[in-house]
């Protein structure tokens, strides 16, 4: 059922402006409205939907409080902005979330001056909203900056490199904590049960015992008159958390879904110029919807669902295996053989399929939080002590860890093994997710093997190949889903570094394809045959080190090369043409293509559409082929001028 929700209060507010409008008692039914309107549009088009559900309160208190869009108001991640997209001009298209040519399911600044900065990795709202915040400060400009920032995001460095610097900010600069005790996962750590003591005896601040507390916080005769105050002293603040200690004014705990106490606290914290201030907001992931919060992840991504009984529409199931769970599983069994294996994920346990490993090797399973950087170099100091670890790490959040790897792990030349899951495009989730430079990050790197399997039988004969190559850093990417459902290997084999496999032989064409493309290679070369063009295909399986000898038998053997792999310009086939200059191979006057994603950051798509914008599919790659011959599309070959 998607039936539109009655809303008749949020018919109203169609910008931050309207809301204003309305009177405090009026919120909590704006609030519920909201609710049900992110309810039925997720409903419809997938996405976040349990981190929305928690700030619903915490989107109108800040709206009502702050004058937005001149104080800036800043999301972490973004992914729970669908709420405070709804309040900000965008309910009309709150239905094309996510959806080629809709809305983004983040903060963009493209999308709305109410989205002062765009995100969607996380931990990156305190600093930008520092530099707002010293921009204002700077130019003697009104404004406040307002991170909104969860526990989860928490957990990354970042996020205390900018409080340990913000003090300049003064009060422009304002931190809400959005704590509902969940990452994607249960988050970990010890930051977790900081935040668990903070909140722990129960009660939250009231606004009244605030106000108080901020005047004794304020110049002198504020302060005296406030001592006096009978209830002094004994309120919920208690100093000395580690906010404090980063030069914070700690608020809280607050209950964040108390719309009435928020916009009092919040009202308070404007209004106090005491130094930069974090207000720590009590929520609950998926509040309000049952089924997000009864299920073990809150919703944290759903698929498009039925809203009354809360079922995803996940398809009949019994596809391939996804290609994390591939790997999961097969290092799950090496592991019951091998005792230096150890996993590391940071805050993807489900998405890495590390939760596959840990569920049997609890002991050896490690999730550090939203911590790349932190998770490189540990697996760094492992692979020094003799272990054998494996980070699992999404291609685009390992773009974090870059100096890491580089620094920590090639250098050093460190046998740490990186499983970059989320290779090439990922659809719904957009640029900001797409696994697109690894290639190029990667392959520059002396020391460094990197793979990429065809299907996901490859993927498992690469997991084995990755146990034992203790020689030096090695990695594997691989795409977001299923395989293309071959049989998987009972005992992974290693492969032999550095050489790829012929999938078919030709004689004319030649298509070296790296990675999860030779399924479209091989259609292509279907096409080109029956056009007469007899087309070899290979599977290179490593972009680095290059199959030299392959590579430089077919360069001699046929009149077109053609590379393909899911990744920027600078991946395999920049190498290729690297080896064809170093050898002279192109001077005869071989024509070689390289197909590759393109040089710009495409827009959230399915993603076959956005691999069909990228025009590496069949039908490119015939193209190419064609163009590269000077030979039309009927096999027959063009009048040159
Ligand atoms: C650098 C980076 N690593 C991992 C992620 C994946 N990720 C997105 S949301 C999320 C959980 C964030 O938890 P929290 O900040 O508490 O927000 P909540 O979902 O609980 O509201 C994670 C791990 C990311 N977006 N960015
Ligand atoms: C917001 C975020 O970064 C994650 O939730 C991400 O959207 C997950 O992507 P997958 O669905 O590919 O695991
Ligand atoms: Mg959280």
């Amino acid at each position: 059922m998607s039936d539109r929700p009655h809303t008749p209060l949020l018919d109203t507010v169609q910008y931050p402006a309207d809301l204003r409008k309305l009177s405090k008692d009026q919120l909590p039914q704006l609030a519920d409205e909201l609710r049900q309107e992110m309810i039925s549009a997720v409903s419809v088009t997938g996405g976040h939907l349990g981190a929305g559900l928690g700030v619903v309160e915490l989107t109108v208190a800040a709206h009502y409080v702050f004058d937005t869009p001149n104080d800036k108001l800043i999301w972490d991640v973004g992914h729970q902005a669908y709420p405070h997209k709804i309040m900000t001009g965008r309910r009309d298209r709150i239905r094309t979330l996510r959806q080629g040519g809709g809305l983004s399911g983040f903060t963009r600044r493209s999308e709305s001056e109410y989205d002062p900065f765009g995100a969607a990795h996380s931990s990156t709202s305190i600093s930008a909203a520092l530099g707002f915040a010293i921009a204002n400060k700077l130019g003697e400009t009104p404004g406040r900056a307002i991170a909104v920032i969860g526990d989860g995001a928490l957990s990354a460095g970042m996020a205390y490199e900018a409080m340990n610097n913000a003090a300049a900010a003064g009060n422009r600069l304002i931190v809400i904590l959005n704590d509902n005790d969940m990452s994607i996962a249960p988050p970990v750590g010890s930051l977790r049960n900081s935040l668990a003591r903070l909140v722990s005896s129960g009660k939250y601040l009231a606004p009244r015992k605030l106000a108080q507390k901020l005047a004794r916080a304020m110049p002198e005769p504020l302060h005296v008159a406030a001592r006096k105050m009978e209830e002094y002293a004994r309120g919920m603040f208690t100093g000395g958390t580690l906010f404090d200690e980063l030069g914070f004014y700690y608020v809280g705990p607050v209950d964040g879904h108390d719309v009435r106490a928020l916009v009092e606290v919040l009202e308070n914290v404007r209004d106090a110029d005491i130094g930069p201030m974090l207000v720590h907001v009590v929520t609950q992931k998926g509040k309000g919807y049952a089924p997000a919060e009864n299920s073990a992840d809150k919703y944290h991504g759903v698929v498009k669902f039925d809203v009354v009984s809360g079922k995803q529409d996940k398809g009949p199931g019994g596809g391939p295996p996804a290609y994390q769970n591939v790997f999961g599983e097969t290092l799950a069994k090496l592991a019951d053989t091998d005792p230096k294996i150890v996993a590391i994920t940071a805050a993807m346990p489900s998405g890495t399929g590390v939760d596959k490993f840990a569920a049997k090797h609890p002991h050896r399973a490690f999730d550090v939080g939203i911590a790349e950087q932190h998770a490189v170099t540990f697996a760094a100091g492992l692979a020094a002590q003799g272990m054998r670890p494996f980070v699992a790490i999404y291609s685009t959040f390992l773009q974090r860890a870059y100096d890491q790897v580089v620094h920590d792990v090639a250098i050093q030349n460190l046998p740490v093994r990186f499983a970059m899951d989320r290779a090439g495009l990922v659809g719904a989730d957009g640029a900001t997710h797409a696994g697109s430079f690894d290639l190029a990050y990667l392959c520059t790197l002396p020391n460094f093997v990197v793979m990429a399997p065809s299907d996901e039988a490859e993927l498992a004969h690469m997991v084995k190949t990755m146990e034992v190559h203790d020689s030096g850093p090695i990695a594997v990417r691989y795409p977001r889903g299923e395989g293309r459902g071959v049989p998987l290997p009972d005992q992974p084999q290693a492969l032999e570094i550095g050489k790829g496999r012929i999938v078919r032989e030709g004689k004319k064409v030649a298509i070296l394809s790296l990675g999860t493309r030779l399924a479209e290679a091989e259609k292509a070369a279907d096409q080109l045959d029956a056009k007469g063009l007899s087309t070899t295909v290979a599977d290179l399986r490593f972009a680095k080190p290059l199959d030299h000898e392959l590579i430089r038998k077919l360069m001699t053997t046929h009149e077109v090369v053609v590379t393909v792999e899911e990744a920027a310009v600078g991946g395999v086939g920049a190498h290729v043409l690297t080896l064809a200059s170093d050898e002279g191979l192109t001077d005869a006057g071989l024509k070689v293509r390289t197909m590759r994603l393109p040089d710009t950051f495409q827009e959230h798509d399915k993603p076959e559409k956005q691999y069909d914008e990228a025009r590496i599919n069949a039908p490119h790659i015939v193209e190419t082929v064609l163009k590269a011959l000077r030979v039309n599309s009927a096999g027959v070959e063009e009048v040159r001028a």
